[in-house]
């Protein structure tokens, strides 16, 4: 199954923003999106989780789950299909302001630089927060541009379970130390000028798709890898 094929079974599963339906309504500029970007393999809980505290705690007006062909740093041997890592997203989000997305697949690269320039040329006006568990700020600085995200839009780090001081003393959170805004303040966070992040202390959800993958193999249910 080729990518744009995923992207097209996304579209048919009723998931918005491949390539042929991505359009601005109107009203876009001015909003408030946090942009929460991940492998979902398979979906969990804690996903679910951190995109409605993000949604509530930021003041977003919506959620976009980007559902990344393949994060550009892992390993993509066990991945499941993109149509499928899709489907399971949006039946775990079922959110009205939560829209699970599959467009990443259609860009050159899956690069989070880069789907960041897409998005800003594609929607100007319109105030993005990246959104992303403590793990991930603690490795941060491995991912390409990693200064130019911190400098080119907020970001929203939630608490993960282990992570909270590795992330803290990480080389991201080092370098822009003076750029962290107080959690109190995350309301705003969507309209300070970046570099702006903050951590947000959240009740932790001790849940990973490395768990599950574990346990569905162990039952013997684990679904064949397509490694697209
Ligand atoms: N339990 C959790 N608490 C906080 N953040 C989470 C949690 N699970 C995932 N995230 C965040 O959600 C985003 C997508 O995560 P991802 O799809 O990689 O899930 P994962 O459980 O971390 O997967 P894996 O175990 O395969 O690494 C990442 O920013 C990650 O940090
Ligand atoms: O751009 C990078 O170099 C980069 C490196 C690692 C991860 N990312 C992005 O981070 C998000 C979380 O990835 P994951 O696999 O931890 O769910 C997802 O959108 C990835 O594309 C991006």
């Amino acid at each position: 199954m080729t990518l744009v094929t995923d992207v097209e079974a996304g579209a048919a599963a009723g998931l918005r923003f491949d390539r042929e339906t991505l359009g601005p309504p109107p009203a876009w500029p001015g909003m408030r999106i946090g942009l929460l970007g991940g492998s979902f393999n398979p979906p969990h809980e804690g996903h679910r989780h951190i995109a409605e505290t993000a949604l509530r705690r930021l003041g977003l007006d919506q959620v976009w789950i980007v559902v990344t062909p393949g994060n550009p740093i892992k390993e993509h041997g066990d991945l499941a299909a993109l149509s499928e890592r899709l489907s399971a997203t949006q039946c775990i989000m079922n959110h009205p302001r939560i829209k699970v997305t599959g467009f990443e697949a259609a860009l050159p690269t899956a690069y989070t630089a880069r789907t960041l320039d897409f998005l800003h040329r594609r929607f100007p006006g319109v105030h993005f927060v990246w959104i992303m568990g403590g793990d991930n700020l603690a490795s941060f600085h491995r991912w390409q541009e990693w200064r130019g995200i911190m400098r080119g839009l907020p970001v929203a780090v939630l608490d993960r379970p282990g992570f909270r001081f590795r992330a803290m003393a990480s080389p991201a959170a080092m370098t822009f130390r003076r750029a962290r805004v107080d959690e109190t303040q995350a309301g705003a966070l969507a309209l300070i000028s970046p570099p702006a992040w903050t951590y947000l202390t959240i009740p932790l959800a001790d849940i990973s798709s490395t768990q599950l993958r574990r346990q569905r193999q162990a039952a013997g249910t684990g679904a064949e890898s397509s490694g697209d």
